[in-house]
């Protein structure tokens, strides 16, 4: 439940990555030795990765207060993914590669579509096909072997895809012979997961590029790694003021991390600056400037903070066309911020809003996770009380978002756990 209208004032830490931290908790079943991840968000996401890698027989220790994961692969005793952990986060499919890789061989339950969009996974089995993977698709599941170990391979993706990237990448860690992966994705946080992976002894290079070339070693040690802070949890942070009024500092946030959003909120009328404690976020009260925004991959305009952006512009002044081009299914918040009195015109892959003075407050649905952190924002910006349901969404991906933006000034609470 959140009370709007109060500017914010103050500091937000900035978590590490989920997105990074559930690609490098698979990366321990490459190796028997321990890998320690420092700075890892405490995500009901990472507690579901943290089950299912548990059910493949890893040993995972949280230490202070979950913030490092201590995960030990020595005695794996399933290469099996279950449908009942798998069909509750897609990132599962991320124990696909380094399982095979292994194990030559494992048996991954296929995730199914999602809220905003169908999201196959061929482009994962086609790069593991490619290194030599037979696969066969039964009973919902990827059965897939490796007899004679996986093989180096030029794999060119279609379309730039983080998760079978990933799943490539560390594939091809213990593949025998050279793999380029070509047209790769440079997501920050495969940047993040080529660097755990080479202290961890994977000889890599070109990450962040789109060229990323792995060439195969026999078998890879321990390590220790901190976890990339959250870009999209910052881009979302650096928002709150941005919608208030107000001025926050995101502690430990990196402009090199959200260029693109970071241009949006400067040609929006907002001043982010980076000093030596994060990024200070400061805006007048007022209105912004109305801007259009079209997602793409990085260092493109993340689709992750889509939903977000249009909470700020539903309040501009004049009209923005939002482009979402990742996901077929990504507006579900808009007839939510509708509710709120937003003025906002879906057509396809294409939302146009037209900023209006003030939103008034109501009870609006979260449909997934973005779209939840999209009406809180929206919820601080309104006059009166705003509601938030289905707000398991916001856990996947925020922590303590209430003690955060609380810590500011924001009057937000809690009333129940759904
Ligand atoms: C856990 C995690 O890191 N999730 C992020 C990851 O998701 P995820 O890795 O699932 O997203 P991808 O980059 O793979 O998806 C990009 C596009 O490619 C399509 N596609 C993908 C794989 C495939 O085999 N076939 C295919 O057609 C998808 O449906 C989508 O349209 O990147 C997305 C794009 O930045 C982010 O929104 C997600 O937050
Ligand atoms: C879409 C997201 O996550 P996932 O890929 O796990 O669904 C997200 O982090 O916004």
């Amino acid at each position: 439940m959140i009370r709007g209208g109060t500017p914010l004032h103050g500091d937000i830490p900035i978590a590490g990555a989920k997105n990074a931290c559930l690609a490098l908790m698979p990366a321990t079943l490459l190796t028997d030795a321990p890998l320690t991840l420092t700075n890892a968000p405490r995500l009901s996401d990472i507690r579901t990765m943290t089950t299912l890698l548990q059910s493949l027989g890893v040993e995972v220790s949280a230490l202070h207060r979950g913030k490092v994961l201590v995960l030990s692969s020595h005695a794996l005793d399933s290469q099996r993914a279950d449908y009942d952990i798998v069909r509750k986060m897609r990132a599962s499919i991320l124990v696909l590669g380094p399982l095979l890789a292994r194990c030559g061989q494992a048996q991954v339950s296929l995730p199914g579509g999602c809220a905003i969009g169908a999201r196959p996974v061929d482009l994962h089995l086609k790069a593991l096909e490619a290194m030599g993977a037979e696969l066969d698709l039964r009973d919902g599941y990827v059965h897939a072997k490796a007899p004679g170990g996986l093989k180096g391979a030029v794999v060119e993706f279609e379309q730039v895809t983080v998760g079978a990237t990933e799943n490539a990448l560390m594939a091809a860690t213990l593949a025998k012979g050279t793999t380029e992966l070509r047209n790769a994705a440079r997501e920050p946080e495969i940047v993040d997961l080529a660097q755990c992976l080479r202290a961890m002894g994977a000889r890599i290079e070109g990450e962040g590029t789109g060229t990323i070339t792995i060439e195969g070693v026999d078998r890879l040690g321990g390590a220790t790694h901190a976890v990339v802070p959250d870009r999209i949890e910052l881009g979302t942070y650096m928002l709150a003021p941005a919608i208030t009024g107000g001025e926050v500092t995101c502690l430990g946030g990196r402009l090199d991390l959200v260029a693109a959003f970071a241009e949006k909120l400067d040609e929006a009328g907002v001043c982010c600056e980076e000093n030596e404690r994060g990024i200070r976020v400061s805006c007048r009260n007022g209105r912004v400037n109305a801007v259009d925004v079209t997602t793409a991959p990085f260092p493109g305009f993340p689709t992750d903070l889509q939903a977000q952006m249009m909470a700020l512009l539903c309040t501009a002044q004049g009209k923005s066309v939002l482009e979402e081009t990742i996901f077929e299914n990504r507006f579900m918040h808009a007839p939510e911020l509708m509710r709120m009195g937003a003025r906002i015109e879906v057509h396809g892959g294409s939302a146009t809003v037209t900023g209006v003075d003030r939103l008034k407050g109501a009870p609006v649905m979260a449909t997934d996770l973005r779209a939840s952190v999209s009406l809180i924002l929206a919820g601080l910006a309104a006059e009166g009380e705003t509601v938030v349901s289905r707000v398991y969404h916001l856990d996947r991906g925020y922590e303590k978002v209430e003690q955060k933006l609380g810590a500011c000034g924001a009057h937000i609470e809690r009333v129940s756990g759904q």
